[in-house]
């Protein structure tokens, strides 16, 4: 289905709202912090089956189904955490390493190295409608594998400590997290992105807005 684009004055309306798909409510927390006032937008609640590969690819692949889908503008997201040691691992594959192995054995994994280095990388693709090639827009945040310190109520934020900071992601406040974080990155990029198209989605009160 084409999406219904017509040009505005101000900029180009977009006659659906745009809908941001995830499974992940503590994400879409952070989404809502950081996009809030400046895109409108409204979420599913869906666990989109993911491909294995590279974080652009997979990301991109989550935006097709997605908007196939919702049938409008979708963003979706893909969150890696990326060992230097391991080349890159577990990358887009931390998820299942996270509830396998926990915080302790993440940091096992890295015994044998004497680097800890690691960083966060955030793939957001946006498609315009089921026809749409989706666009992707990378934010990454380096930092540390530590033992883990902080409230452990999102995923591996407990061990992960960024360059340049003495908290982990956990122990931050959410706001400082939020300013420097793989999410805040991209999502500026994705702000950028909409701000240069023009895009004006539409908004409704829609159920689906709520996880
Ligand atoms: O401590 C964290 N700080 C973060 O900022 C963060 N962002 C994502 N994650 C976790 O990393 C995996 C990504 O997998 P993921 O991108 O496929 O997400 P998901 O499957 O939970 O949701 P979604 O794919 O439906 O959007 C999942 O275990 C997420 O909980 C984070 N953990
Ligand atoms: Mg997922």
């Amino acid at each position: 289905m084409e999406m219904a684009a017509a040009k505005a004055a101000s900029g180009v309306v977009v006659s659906r709202p745009l809908t941001f798909v995830t499974g992940n409510a503590k994400k879409l927390e952070e989404v809502r912090a950081i996009l809030g006032q400046t895109v409108p937008f409204q979420s599913l609640k869906l666990d989109l089956p993911e491909l294995q590969g590279e974080p652009e690819e997979i990301s991109k692949e989550k935006a097709r189904l997605a908007a196939v889908e919702v049938k409008g503008p979708v963003l979706v997201e893909d969150t890696c955490l990326c060992f230097n040691a391991l080349k890159g691992l577990p990358g887009p594959y931390i998820k299942w390493f996270l509830q396998k192995i926990g915080h302790e054995g993440l940091n096992n994994l890295l015994m044998a190295y004497e680097d800890k280095s690691a960083y966060a990388l955030c793939a957001y693709s946006f498609a315009l409608g089921p026809d749409a090639e989706p666009i992707t827009f990378l934010g990454k945040t380096l930092g540390k594998i530590v033992a883990a310190r902080g409230p452990n109520d999102f995923g591996w934020d407990s061990i992960f400590q960024p360059d340049g900071y003495e908290q982990t992601y956990a122990e931050m406040p959410k706001d400082e997290k939020n300013k420097i974080s793989h999410r805040s990155r991209a999502l500026d990029l994705v702000k950028s992105h909409f701000a240069e198209a023009g895009y004006i989605f539409e908004t409704n009160d829609s159920k689906k807005s709520e996880l």
